[in-house]
Formats: C-alpha cells, structure tokens, sequence
C-alpha cells in the first residue's frame, strides 16, 4: 500500500513541478510576469554569456533527445521502475528547463523592437495563441499519459497501462507535429527580440527541426504504414491549403513543411 501511495506521490510530484516550470517559463520567455526574464540579471562579458547560454542549451537538447529514445528506455527501465519512466523524464527535463532559466546569461542587444501598438496587441496575442496551440495539442494525444500521470495512477490501482496509441485528432489532422509549432509560434513572436531571445529562438528552432526527425523515425519503426501514409497526407510544421480544408492531399504535396 505505501509503496502505491509513493508511486502516485512522485508522479504528482512531477506533474506539479512541470506544471510550475512550465508556466514560469511563459512568463520567462516573453519578459513578463515573473522576477527574473529572459532579458533579466547580470550583464558581463559576450563571450562568457554565449558560452554559458549554449551551454545551458546544449544539455537540454541532449537529455531531451536522448532520454526520449526507444533504445535508452529500454536502458534505464531495469533501473528506475516501469510505471514511473515518464514522470522521471518530465522531472529531470523540468528540472534542466528550471537551472536554464536560472543560470541564463542576458545578451541585451537589441535585434527588433515593435513600436506600433496594434503590432505589439497582435505580437503578444499570437504569444499567447502559440502556448494555446501547444497545450491543446498535449490534450489531443493524452495529456495525463504525456506527463506521466497515468502510468503511474494504474500502477495504483494494479491495472496495466496501455499507451493511448496514434492518433490524429483535430489539429495533428493539420499538421503532424501542432506542440512544435506552438513553441515556434512562442520562440518568434516577440515585440522586443534581445540579442539573448535570437539566439534562445535560433537553437530553438534548430533543435524542434532536427529532434522532430528522431521522433517521425521511432514512430515510423512503431507504426509502419499507417505512419508512412500519414507522413505523406500531413504536412510536418506549415498546413497546407488541403489539410486545412480537411481533404487528403495531391501527390505533388507530400513530404513538405
Ligand atoms: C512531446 S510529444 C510531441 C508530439 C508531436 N511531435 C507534436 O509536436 O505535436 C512527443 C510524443 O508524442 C508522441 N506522438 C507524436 N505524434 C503523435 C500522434 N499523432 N498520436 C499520438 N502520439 C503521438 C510521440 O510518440 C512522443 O512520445
């Protein structure tokens, strides 16, 4: 009994650190709301807040990416019990999200700054719109699963857990990868872009475009056909005039952003 209530314990434990991650880093990237932003804390040589930064980049792309692989779960769950793989990697990527944001060196350079304010209303709003998109889109594919919770509340109640499967609802019917377009939407729509900002955007953006690859190749290994056909009828980031439509695409079409 004490041994379920732990299990549960630590899959709450890391769903609410996420959650607070998360929304801290809302208000972290876009400058508002929170006591230390992107653009905040103390300024010092170039090369050392480029170094930092990149560094502090560098580790989060490799235990997201690595840690998210077939290959390492198969690994590590001989060590850390199966039913609390996923909460374990939402702790330690929250906690890697978190000594980011705290460690992060400003570049206070100014790369672009938005002066109309009808411009800033619509910047902040399509801000807004991308964190929307990417948490609906944690709904459509199982949010609770996503983040662990599930896994460990059947663990719980001794049933067995299955993966909610693929799926294509609403707006993975668009585009294949909606969570990665919020966050592009998120990176880039920005009133004031910093120096820092650029280059958080740049690795970003660079990051979503290679890891997005290692995740269509694991769920084509998955999946098979049913993903290939998919990978041809649904554009990765960019929706095309037909999928918007909901219709299937022209040949032509396939494989593009
Ligand atoms: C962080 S989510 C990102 C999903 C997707 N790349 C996106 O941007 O919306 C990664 C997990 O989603 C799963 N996934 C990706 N596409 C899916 C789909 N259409 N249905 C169910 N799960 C999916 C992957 O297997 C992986 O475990």
């Amino acid at each position: 009994m004490s041994r379920r209530i732990l299990t549960l314990g630590y899959g709450v434990i890391a769903y609410v650190t996420f959650l607070a991650v998360f929304c801290y880093t809302m208000g972290w990237l876009g400058g508002i709301g929170v006591p230390k932003g992107i653009d905040d804390g103390r300024t010092g040589p170039v090369w050392a807040a480029v170094l930092t930064d990149a560094g502090l980049l560098g580790l989060f792309a490799v235990q997201h990416s690595v840690m998210a692989r077939p290959w390492f779960k198969r690994w590590w769950t001989r060590l850390v019990p199966q039913a609390l793989e996923r909460s374990t990697y939402v702790l330690i990527a929250s906690l890697v999200i978190a000594v980011l944001m705290w460690q992060w060196r400003p570049l206070p350079g100014t790369v672009w700054e938005v002066s109309a304010s009808w411009a800033q209303i619509l910047l902040w709003a399509l801000y807004a719109a991308g964190w929307a998109v990417l948490v609906l889109s944690t709904f459509l594919i199982g949010h609770f699963d996503l983040f662990g919770l599930r896994q460990a509340l059947a663990r719980v109640r001794q049933t067995s857990y299955a993966e909610p499967g693929f799926r294509q609802p609403l707006l993975y019917r668009v585009v294949r990868h909606p969570i990665m377009v919020g966050f592009l939407i998120a990176f880039w729509a920005a009133p004031h872009m910093s120096a820092g900002r650029l280059l958080f955007a740049l690795a970003g953006t660079g990051y979503i475009l290679v890891a997005v690859r290692f995740e269509e190749a694991d769920l084509r290994r998955q999946l098979g056909e049913p993903y290939r056909r998919y990978a041809e009828q649904v554009p990765r980031f960019i929706p095309s005039p037909r999928t918007l439509a909901g219709r299937r695409p022209a040949p032509q079409d396939r494989d593009t952003y």
